[in-house]
């Protein structure tokens, strides 16, 4: 394979242009509903939410060099360009495989090791107001003025609301790992770190799900901000066949202009079913010695990667909790020397401990040979960046790729040397619930 390529982008024959307005406060689960894919949707606790629909540029990586490779072709494709700045300014909107010589082979068809995404539309939504921004590649601001138009007229007739449909229903799940397979893998992982070859690794499963009736992933993640109110919320759909969709709970960095803010999310216990039961949970999780050491090694690598890029700030831990799960949680921020690119932290921290291990090329090479399944784009950076290198990215956990009747969900724990296969076997569980519940009709 190439050590990496790029797609998209000829220079001499991109004139990169964006014009945007205010429009009215419309659904955007509306908007989507008339647009077919590529797609687009990205919500972050701070309450920025974007859709996209249409590619006015699409660029694709493979290979180690990856993120540098779309960080170029993105600065090629902006130099020059004539855009609103703002909340309105143009993103590019995807993500990236875990491993970067991934083969988008099913269900990943359409996932490229890198992937990014210039929508043609993009609605942005902030505390005080909604902006249309309309891009074209070709430099003809008449017709894009008259596009602007067109869609901006498109959009006021969007109902404010849209009610949310049902649940698909769930006919068949199945994890593609036995649990005897899950125990041998988990066994010999641990075998590898007595003998001090490992620290840590995240080993995952895949949830293969039969629906009862067509996915609406918009639904589902409308489903999602409900109970899961501050977490990020994506999609990212090529095509109509299939999106990868998600609320994860851990940031891999936000970047705005020289400082970055990132999270060190690991351990995990249930929530309690009383207020005592959640507080002697949170007490157990804070007091575990296995657990926080699986969060240490997190925090630590996040906090020695960032080092060298400027001067770097660990808060206190403290328990974050989600509505099936509670994890041990160390915000970090870090403020940059140079001129940062949030594709170069990307680059830096995934995969981060809480998804990969330790040292990391042994962690890497111990899950290619324990999964039975194609990570493809689970627990790999999923976000946007601008003209300027600013952006976020979330680590794509708590999430699936689905499209049709079928969803494949995914879920991953970190191994260390007093992990127990049964209670691990339990444990994924708790993490296939968010999604799981956004399918299955209510009882
Ligand atoms: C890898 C996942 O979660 C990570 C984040 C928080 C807690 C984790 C844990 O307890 O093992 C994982 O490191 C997942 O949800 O698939």
């Amino acid at each position: 394979m190439e050590s990496s390529r790029q797609a998209g982008i000829d220079p001499a024959e991109t004139t990169l242009v964006a014009r945007s307005r205010e429009v009215p406060d419309v659904s955007f689960r509306a908007f989507l509903v008339g647009r077919g894919a590529p797609r687009v949707r990205w919500a972050a606790p701070d309450g920025l939410e974007v859709v996209g629909a249409g590619e006015a540029i699409r660029l694709t990586s493979d290979g180690a060099e990856r993120f540098q490779t779309v960080r170029d072709a993105a600065e090629t494709a902006f130099a020059g360009a004539t855009m609103p700045d703002g909340a309105a300014r143009p993103r590019f909107f995807g993500g990236a495989a875990f491993h970067d010589d991934h083969e988008p082979e099913p269900p990943w068809e359409g996932f490229p090791p890198a992937a990014f995404v210039l929508p043609r539309i993009q609605l942005v939504r902030t505390d005080e107001a909604t902006h249309l921004t309309v891009t074209r590649v070709d430099g003809d601001t008449d017709a894009l003025e008259a596009e602007l138009e067109t869609i901006a007229d498109e959009i006021g007739q969007l109902p404010a609301m849209r009610p949310v449909g049902g649940q698909p229903g769930v006919v068949a799940s199945r994890r593609t790992t036995t649990e005897a397979a899950w125990a041998a893998g988990i066994e010999s992982a641990v075998e590898r770190i007595e003998a001090g070859d490992l620290r840590k690794v995240v080993l995952a499963v895949a949830l293969a799900v039969t629906l009862e009736e067509a996915v609406d992933i918009s639904d589902a993640l409308e489903r999602l901000r409900r109970s899961y109110p501050d977490c990020f919320r994506f999609l990212i759909q090529p095509t109509d066949e299939a999106g990868f969709f998600g609320v994860p709970p851990e940031r891999l960095v936000h970047l705005d202009g020289d400082h970055a803010r990132t999270d060190a999310l690991a351990g995990t216990v249930a929530r309690g079913d009383t207020p005592e039961e959640d507080a002697a949970l949170a007490d157990s999780l804070l007091e575990s010695e296995k657990l926080q050491h699986e969060q240490a090694l997190v925090a630590e690598t996040i906090e020695e990667r960032l080092a060298p890029m400027g001067e770097v700030t660990v808060a206190e831990q403290g328990v974050r909790k989600l509505a099936t799960v509670q994890h041990l949680h160390t915000p970090i921020e870090a403020d940059l020397d140079g001129d940062p690119h949030v594709l170069d932290l990307v680059d830096a921290l995934h995969p981060t401990p809480a998804v990969g291990g330790l040292p990391p090329e042994t962690a890497e090479r111990v899950i290619r040979e324990t999964e039975t399944f194609e990570r493809g784009w689970y627990a790999a950076p999923v976000g946007w960046f601008d003209a300027d290198g600013d952006g976020e990215f979330a680590v794509g956990i708590r999430s699936a790729v689905a499209g049709g009747r079928r969803a494949t969900l995914f879920a991953g724990n970190g191994i260390v040397a007093d992990s127990d296969p049964a209670d691990e076997w339990e444990e994924v569980s708790l993490k296939f619930e968010p999604i799981l519940a956004a399918l299955e009709r209510e009882e």
